[in-house]
């Protein structure tokens, strides 16, 4: 697998983790095309990565094993539309929102196989998660292609339907987003409450860390994170009184209204790019 030749079509923000978790993990940047038409990008990529870059999608699908289109899903069926891809393939779709049915309709009766996938951005690190699916005629040499590419950036999560990939979107997809937007809160009210700048984001970016590296611990020793929050919790203290606020405040409803938003959001997506083409 090492060995695969993979091609990127769009060498944006997850194109860029991809590639940046594929490379972390061993595979050779010349086995590693990208079409990508802005040229201070592709610049970036080639200084970054050593991967090969191009102007166009059609220099890049020679030989190729895998391609993944990394454009915006409203990108998506000018880009492949126009492609001829090397019959027997896999294409690893990562857009949000759009369906298999669609991009198979898309690729007319190119002879490739097709996995649907929802990845995101900490693959650049390495820390990634993604949700997978594929229909019964993706055989398993396909199937672990697609788990090659982006398993190097991190967690793979094989799905049992395809409507699943929106909950992952919701979830994991865009989760990362989320942490980020608590971590600038809490960056906010540490200056508000008398801190530096610079120690306020120190304080707060490292305690995500903190966080999440024993989140991860606890995961390995099934220690559940309710366990993890009761934990921080004296009773009648600091966090307690926090957290009632949260609570009280309505936090859990506000991120089953947001989570809701992400999949419904992924859903509309699909069907008016859909309705469109
Ligand atoms: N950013 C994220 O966290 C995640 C994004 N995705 C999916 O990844 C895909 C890409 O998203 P981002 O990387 O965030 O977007 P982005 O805007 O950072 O990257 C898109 C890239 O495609 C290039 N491009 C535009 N037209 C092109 C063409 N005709 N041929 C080749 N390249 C072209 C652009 O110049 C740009 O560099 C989307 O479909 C999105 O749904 C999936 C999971 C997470
Ligand atoms: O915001 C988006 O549409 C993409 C998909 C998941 C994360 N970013």
């Amino acid at each position: 697998m090492m060995s695969a030749q993979i091609a990127f079509i769009g060498g944006g923000n997850m194109a860029a983790s991809l590639i940046g978790g594929l490379i972390q993990a061993g595979h050779d940047p010349k086995r590693i095309a990208v079409a990508e038409p802005n040229a201070a990008r592709r610049d970036w990529l080639r200084a970054q990565f050593g991967v090969d870059v191009a102007d166009h999608a059609s220099a890049v699908l020679d030989h190729a094993q895998v391609v993944v289109p990394a454009v915006k899903p409203q990108q998506m069926h000018d880009v492949l539309s126009g492609l001829t891809l090397p019959s027997g393939c896999v294409l690893v779709s990562i857009a949000a929102g759009i369906e298999l049915a669609t991009l198979r309709r898309w690729l007319g009766d190119a002879d490739i196989y097709l996995v649907r996938t929802m990845p995101n951005t900490p693959a650049l690190l390495g820390a990634g998660i993604a949700g997978l699916y594929a229909d019964d005629t993706v055989p398993a040499a396909a199937r672990d292609l697609a788990s090659y590419v982006l398993g190097a950036a991190g967690t793979c999560v094989w799905l049992d339907n395809e409507a699943q990939i929106e909950a992952v979107t919701a979830v994991s997809g865009s989760g990362p987003a989320y942490f980020f937007l608590v971590t600038e809160a809490m960056r906010e009210v540490g200056e508000k409450l008398g801190l530096r700048a610079d120690i306020a984001s120190t304080l707060a970016v490292q305690t995500f860390i903190g966080a999440a590296k024993m989140a991860e611990d606890g995961l390995a020793k099934q220690i559940d994170v309710a366990q993890l929050r009761a934990n921080v919790t004296s009773k009648g203290g600091t966090t307690e009184a926090a957290l009632r606020h949260l609570e009280s405040a309505g936090l859990r409803a506000i991120f089953n209204d947001a989570m809701h938003a992400a999949a419904t959001r992924s859903r509309e997506l699909g069907a008016s790019l859909a309705k469109e083409t």
